[in-house]
């Protein structure tokens, strides 16, 4: 159960996205000029490069390949494909060093055919990782483009870092209702601002499991689990004593989305989640946005962390240890739109519930 695509070795990668006009350039123009990311290489997925010289830019065109399903979300972007590819068989010849990646997308874009495209690409996925999605959000229209926009509201709950923009420009209780929106909406990501794209690279880089020169993953940091729930304390009694507990959501409100964190105090026999998340995804498979998920599985010591996006997932990976003092229970946390908490669990206990696989 080893995947290379969360381990230490691989090129962590960066997406940044967000609404049109929302700072994202602003934003890049700024870190790129500091020491951190002296070794980055930078993809640019629209037309207007940046100059900078010490950097490597380049221009993904909208290529976009659509594969059998004619699914929307599986489009692969063929563009992207090949910079990757070149990217990296450079970096081998020794023509361009870097040691990290952003990739920058169009105002518009949905990141997950980019996400899906570093998942599913067998070549890509074995030499770059997804260090984190970085989602820029203007603070004095961040609201109504929230309001009007799906694609908004995908990019801030898909984020692992959002940085608000423009906070010079908007007022401090406008500003206030945003914060208390966006903690709604996603939960976990820590918000930062960038006034003019000035912002530390350390806010937003080794947002990953792996951080760069260390082989020991930092579980807690990427799950934030806690940030989901306020009755995990309640858990801890026996199996069947989930049914009874109530849960609160962090979220429910107008934008359709849940954030959720889904708690399992025994070992699970890995067969049978893969198979609740397979019906979950062949169901609505759309409407889950992000999963991320570290697991106590069971006859296995190690924990395994598995992470998806919509209906595409990293092949689940085998961390070296659990971190010190956690309580190796395995920790499921969705983002989810028009998906209810309810929903989701209903169909993992029952999974769960099943005999053991006594052939497994
Ligand atoms: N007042 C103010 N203006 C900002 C700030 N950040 C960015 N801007 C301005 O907002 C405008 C849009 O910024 P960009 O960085 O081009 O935004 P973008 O997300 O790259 O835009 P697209 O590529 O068109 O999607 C520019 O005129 C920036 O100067 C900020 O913090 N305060």
């Amino acid at each position: 159960m080893t995947d290379s695509t969360t381990t230490a070795d691989t090129i962590p990668v960066t997406i940044l996205t967000g609404f049109l006009g929302s700072g994202k350039t602003t934003l890049l123009n700024h870190l790129v000029q500091q020491p951190d990311l002296s070794e980055t290489a930078v993809l640019i997925n629209e037309f207007g490069e940046i100059g900078l010289d010490h950097m490597l830019v380049r221009e993904v065109k909208d290529d976009i390949v659509l594969l059998n399903s004619g699914c929307l979300c599986c489009t692969v972007r063929g563009d992207l494909v090949t910079a990757l590819r070149d990217l990296f068989l450079k970096r081998v010849r020794g023509e361009v060093e870097f040691n990290r990646l952003v990739i920058e997308t169009t105002g518009l874009a949905d990141p997950a055919p980019i996400l899906h495209t570093m998942m599913t690409d067998p070549l890509i996925g074995a030499r770059y990782r997804l260090d984190g999605i970085v989602t820029t959000l203007d603070a004095l229209h961040g609201a109504d483009q929230l309001d009007r926009h799906r694609e908004s509201v995908k990019q801030v709950a898909v984020a692992d870092r959002i940085v608000m923009t423009k906070t010079d420009l908007a007022d401090a209780e406008a500003l206030q209702a945003l914060h208390g929106r966006l903690a709604e909406l996603n939960p976990s990501a820590p918000r930062l601002v960038a006034e003019n794209g000035v912002l530390a690279p350390a806010d937003i880089l080794n947002a990953g499991l792996f951080k760069p020169g260390s082989k020991i993953p930092d579980v807690e940091g990427w799950l934030k689990a806690e940030a989901y729930t306020e009755h995990d304390h309640e858990h801890g009694h026996g199996h069947d004593d989930h049914h009874h507990h109530h849960h609160h959501d962090v979220n429910r409100h107008g934008d359709g989305i849940d954030a959720f964190c889904l708690t399992l105090d025994e070992p699970v026999e890995w067969l049978h989640l893969a198979e609740a998340l397979e019906m979950i995804i062949a169901s609505k498979g759309e409407n889950l946005l992000r999963l991320k998920g570290i697991l106590a599985v069971k006859g296995q010591e190690e924990p395994v962390a598995v992470h998806g996006v919509q209906h595409v997932f990293h092949p689940p990976a085998t961390l070296p240890a659990w971190p010190e003092g956690h309580d190796r229970k395995s920790r499921l946390v969705f983002i989810t739109r028009e998906m209810r908490r309810e929903a989701v669990e209903k169909v993992v206990r029952a999974a769960l519930d099943q005999m053991p696989d006594i052939y497994s």
